[in-house]
């Protein structure tokens, strides 16, 4: 059961108390997984994927049939200062194209056997420009952490998170460089596609919400100041799948940012998280580099929605159906070695 968030403090305590996988599956998952039909080591990383998602699900020969992907949407006073290649307005637009069907992301969920679940986070009332103040006050941020902590269906046995929102990879920039410090310019990229002096007033940007709210508090306070409701929206659900046992696969630029404000409030936070799919933007490898994580793709997608982490959706299955479908030596009649 997921508890109820009353406040940040409730939810600072529950990230800190989440308790870790089942161990006692995981030991027998690598157990089954030494006596599986192949040469040891023979399956490579699908071998560990399969043995991560077994100590999280508590099960040593466990399914993947409930795929869930969440597209969260927010719209950020930053666009004022001409940081996207796009006007905010399709924002809005492209949730109704999700809502229709005709994104990328309903074709990639689709195509990988998930529900997808769509939500809008006020966006007719855009954050603030994090360059004039915090981009979210303490109310509005809970709500946006409250959203995404109440999307995650608790039937899900996979959960990817994706955003849209022009200008997000602005707040996401910032984010990175005030919890990992180094210049602007080694965290901004080009986005949905500025030009390079779009980038170049795009890394200003960055660069003076950095000075105004960095070294402000931990990731969580980082993520109220410089963040946005849909990248505060993924980090709540991406907090209530730990407590909900349900692995979660991340996606790009912006969905790593969120996870590093996790991360970096309370340690171990992300041990339940793997990445999906290493973004074009240009900062993402040094984010999940950061974060210790190896992504399973790299395709060149620059999208978000979720796209990348849905694409790596079909090799946890596929990890996950060798490790519980396949035959035993013993089963199988085959020698051991
Ligand atoms: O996920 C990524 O790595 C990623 C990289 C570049 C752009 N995006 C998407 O493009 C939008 C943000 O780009 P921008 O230029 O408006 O900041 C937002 O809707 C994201 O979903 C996403
Ligand atoms: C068209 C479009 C689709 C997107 N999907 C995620 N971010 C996006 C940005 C744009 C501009």
């Amino acid at each position: 059961m997921l508890p109820e968030l009353k406040d940040l403090k409730t939810f600072r305590d529950l990230l800190a108390d989440a308790t870790g996988p089942d161990r006692a599956a995981a030991k027998a998952a690598e157990e089954r997984n030494g006596q599986l039909t192949k040469p040891p080591g023979a399956l490579g990383r699908l071998e560990e994927l399969a043995i991560w998602y077994a100590g999280w699900r508590g099960d040593a020969r466990p399914r993947i049939d409930a795929p869930q992907v969440i597209v969260f949407a927010g719209n950020h006073g930053v666009t004022a200062q001409g940081v996207s290649a796009f006007p905010p307005e399709v924002t809005e637009q492209m949730v109704l194209n999700f809502r229709r069907g005709g994104a990328a992301i309903n074709q990639l969920a689709k195509a990988a056997g998930a529900k997808m679940d769509v939500h809008a986070l006020d966006l007719d009332k855009p954050t603030a420009d994090f360059t004039q103040g915090p981009a979210m006050g303490e109310d509005e941020f809970l709500a946006a952490l409250r959203a995404g902590w109440q999307a995650v269906d608790p039937k899900a046995d996979l959960l990817v998170v994706g955003e849209m929102g022009i200008g997000n990879t602005t707040p996401a920039a910032a984010i990175a460089c005030a919890l990992f410090g180094g210049a602007a310019a080694d965290w901004t990229g080009r986005g949905t596609g500025v030009d390079d002096a779009g980038l170049a007033n795009k890394t200003r940007v960055v660069a003076e919400g950095v000075a105004m709210h960095g070294g402000n508090g931990d990731g969580l306070e980082i993520l109220r100041r410089l963040g946005g409701r849909e990248i505060a929206a993924m980090a709540g659900a991406i907090a209530a799948a730990r407590i909900l046992r349900i692995p979660v696969i991340l996606d790009g630029f912006i969905c790593s940012a969120a996870a590093a404000c996790l991360a970096h409030s309370a340690a171990g936070s992300l041990d339940h998280a793997i990445a999906g799919h290493q973004s074009a933007e240009s900062a993402h490898g040094a984010v999940l580099a950061r974060l210790g994580m190896q992504p399973l793709l790299a395709l060149g997608l620059r999208l978000g929605e979720g796209s990348g982490a849905a694409l790596a959706i079909n090799i946890l299955k596929s990890a996950v159906a060798c490790h519980s479908g396949m035959a035993t030596f013993a089963e199988a009649g085959v020698s051991d070695a």
